[in-house]
């Protein structure tokens, strides 16, 4: 059954077609990747999903609710977790102060369970040893990193995640890709994951949905996508098919 999904979507800015119809589902517990080139509409997809923009026409839903209209912060308790391409994480509070800000999304809890929440989801990634350091002390990939725990520790049923590989180098990617594959292993939360990294993205998709001048032009396995014509010629390149074989 679909979680998450997206029916018809549309957004036009002016002239210019954003989303065109666009189609998506995202079931318990499973990974599927957006991809396109630049300007094919990607964030603009997430930012209708989360609610930073309302959609001309089409609906969103997660779990059966309809919140095409409604409130990111709704949206958020709801079960919707996301990480942003530039997040901007409190420069003035500490890894686990800033992990703790994500938990207090959900109301009615007390300092010491948002701190116990917090460090529990630290830990889980692996990053417990840094959680009273300064964030501004950090590395860039270190901060991504905690961006992804201040998302998960809302307590998502879906997390999106905004390009996370962004700014990494080879190291930090494969252990982002570490970290995601264990987090799915233990919790099969459900990830939609916006990424140019198509290393990254062949590897831990399970379904990949191809956007182009805003509209779907492909959905399928890795394997499919990377064999798809249409998404070579527009996106992956001729020379893709030959080098992933
Ligand atoms: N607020 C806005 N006002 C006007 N045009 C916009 C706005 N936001 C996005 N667009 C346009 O909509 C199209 C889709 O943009 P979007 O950022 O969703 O693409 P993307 O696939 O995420 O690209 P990238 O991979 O570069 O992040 C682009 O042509 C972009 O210039």
């Amino acid at each position: 059954m679909s979680l998450l999904q997206a029916r018809e979507v549309a957004k036009r800015y002016g002239g210019l077609a954003a989303l065109s119809d666009v189609d998506l589902s995202v079931g318990e517990g499973e990974f599927v990747a957006v991809i396109g080139p630049n300007g094919a509409g990607k964030s603009t997809l997430l930012n209708v999903l989360t609610g930073l923009v309302l959609p001309d026409t089409g609906r969103v839903l997660l779990g059966g609710w309809d919140m095409t209209r409604a409130a990111t912060h709704k949206r958020v308790r709801g079960g919707l977790g996301r990480t942003f391409q530039h997040g901007r994480p409190f420069e003035r509070l500490s890894v686990l102060e800033n992990v703790m800000t994500g938990a207090a999304i959900q109301s009615g809890r007390s300092e010491l369970e948002l701190r116990e929440r917090a460090m529990a989801v630290l830990d889980q990634m692996g990053l417990a040893a840094d959680a009273h350091l300064p964030i501004g002390s950090l590395s860039y990939g270190h901060r991504r990193m905690v961006e992804m725990c201040r998302a998960l520790a809302c307590e998502p049923r879906v997390l999106l995640l905004d390009e996370p590989a962004a700014g990494l180098n080879s190291a930090e990617v494969d252990q982002l890709i570490d970290r995601l594959t264990d987090l799915r292993a233990k919790h099969r939360i459900a990830i939609l994951l916006i990424e140019h990294n198509m290393g990254m993205v062949m590897r831990l998709a399970e379904r990949i949905i191809v956007l182009n001048f805003g509209c779907k032009i492909a959905e399928g396995t890795p394997s499919e996508i990377q064999n798809d014509p249409a998404v070579l010629s527009a996106y992956l390149g001729e020379g893709y098919r030959h080098a992933s074989v």
